[in-house]
């Protein structure tokens, strides 16, 4: 089974009619990941024994019976999840992470979990224990990250609906150079119980799909109130769902000087021919300027690092995973476990972390780190008290190649300009896809003010509608 031209609705169709069964969905899905999988590497576990809930009610629950892709960074009872790193790649779970017993709930079908750079780390889904995945689009470049496995799995045709996490472009920028929509909820809107924490203030759980109102369908099943994670709000979910057909006319939409700046030639002329369409179908354009976003990448990264190096110490060689075979003493089984079971990537950050909260470094890096965070979060508030929304590129170029960027990790950070702001501010954001450039995709960032995502569906539905770029299908996908 191939989900190329199918959504959720389609699908929901066929099985209430009983045209189409959940169990030959679940073993055809299946089979056509395994058939795919030896060109993209966009699963670290596939669950060759799928299957479907019981008593499925097609009627109560949109997603019943449909399969689902799972980041491997969220735990899933009795199935494997290891973040895409060698410290736990063992490591089965005895619980499941709120989103998954919410989709469990819903009926949805659970088929793997998706590759990723290890714990969420890296802008390729290069930093991988399981080896890189590959764009679908072009099997030389790189699917962005860190959840280049859901968009993969996604943009291919091997799943109609994926989760990610997004802790500074990592749902958008894989979103955007695989030709998808993929949403990073506000704070605070979905659970992150069970989610593998890297940067607790940042990380959010996410969806990533074909088509914006396939997102807005799983959204409305893993959103809200959740008393085993105190930073979520007790705000009423609304059915995000209302926002899709609606036009755009009298929205405020705001375009950041410094966004637009970023990016020139044809991504620049894609992405200024989506605001034309916008602007024609009677929305308001108002040029804006975030002066701060030259800041966004450095406090980020010290503010994302410092949270990793505390999180990550629980992979110690002896709460969980991997140990060291030539440990001799206690210290020697820290020291071990963890220098040979992290990749270097997050050996990196962790020493970065480290330094940063460190007693000489802290007021000079983490404090004023934070202060940078707070005036962003300014710049927002004062934009959205006069518009909508806000738009632009979500990246600066389409996907670059495997190995390009890998050795360089400071071109590798800079990926995330134009995402990593969102996360520091706690906003929502999307990636809906704007146009090809030279065969790859290019794709149209949308955020809006806390707990507005509906604004960001309606206006990601108006520009599907708008550029029908869910024509479009990388070649040699097909079943
Ligand atoms: N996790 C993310 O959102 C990706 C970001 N590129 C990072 O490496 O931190």
């Amino acid at each position: 089974m191939n989900y190329l031209n199918e959504d959720i609705d389609s699908l929901n169709e066929k099985l209430a009619q009983g045209t189409l069964s959940a169990d030959k969905l679940a073993q055809d899905t299946v089979a056509n990941i395994k058939k795919t999988d030896d060109k993209l590497n966009a699963w670290i576990t596939v669950q060759e024994d799928a299957k479907p809930a019981e008593n499925l009610d097609f009627a109560k629950n949109k997603l019943a019976g449909i399969p689902i892709a799972i980041k491997d960074n969220i735990i899933t009872k009795d199935v494997k999840t290891t973040a895409a790193s060698h410290i736990l790649d063992n490591y089965i779970p005895v619980y499941d992470a709120t989103v998954i017993e919410r989709l469990k709930k819903a009926q949805a079908t659970f088929v793997g979990k998706t590759n990723m750079d290890e714990f969420a780390m890296g802008s390729s889904t290069e930093h991988s224990y399981f080896g890189a995945t590959h764009n679908p689009w072009n099997l030389d470049k790189v699917p962005g990250g860190s959840s280049g496995g859901s968009a993969a799995a996604v943009a291919s045709g091997q799943v109609v609906a994926a989760l990610g996490s997004d802790t500074g472009g990592s749902i958008r920028q894989p979103s955007a150079f695989n030709g998808i929509f993929g949403i990073k909820p506000t704070y605070g809107r979905v659970s992150r119980w069970g989610l593998i924490a890297f940067a607790s203030s940042l990380d959010e759980i996410g969806v990533m799909s074909k088509r914006a109102k396939t997102s807005a369908q799983v959204l409305n099943v893993i959103a809200g109130a959740d008393d085993h994670d105190s930073t979520l709000s007790t705000r009423e979910v609304p059915d995000f769902t209302k926002y899709i057909g609606k036009d755009v006319k009298g929205m405020r939409v705001a375009v950041v000087k410094e966004y637009m700046d970023a990016v020139d030639g044809e991504v620049h002329d894609i992405i200024q021919q989506q605001i034309d369409t916008l602007k024609d179908a009677g929305a308001i354009i108002n040029e804006v300027s975030l002066p701060l976003t030259k800041y966004a990448v450095p406090d980020y990264y010290i503010i994302a690092s410092s949270e990793a190096s505390s999180n990550l110490q629980r992979f110690d060689g002896i709460r969980y995973g991997y140990r060291s075979k030539d440990a001799k003493n206690l210290l020697d089984v820290y020291v071990k476990s963890r220098s040979e079971g992290f990749g270097e990537e997050v050996q990196r950050r962790i020493l970065l972390g480290s330094f940063a909260l460190s007693a000489g470094s802290y007021d000079r890096f983490f404090r004023q780190a934070s202060k940078v965070r707070t005036l962003i979060c300014q710049d927002f508030d004062q934009i959205f008290a006069e518009n909508d929304v806000i738009v632009g590129p979500t990246t600066t170029t389409p996907a670059f190649g495997i190995g390009s960027e890998i050795s360089d990790p400071i071109k590798m950070y800079n990926n995330d300009i134009l995402t990593i702001s969102a996360n520091l501010a706690g906003i929502p954001s999307a990636s809906v896809p704007a146009g090809l450039v030279e065969g790859m995709p290019v794709g149209f960032q949308i955020m809006a003010k806390r707990f507005d995502e509906g604004s960001i569906f309606q206006v990601a539905d108006f520009i599907e509608r708008s550029n029908q770029f869910y024509e479009k299908t990388p070649a040699g996908m097909e079943d």
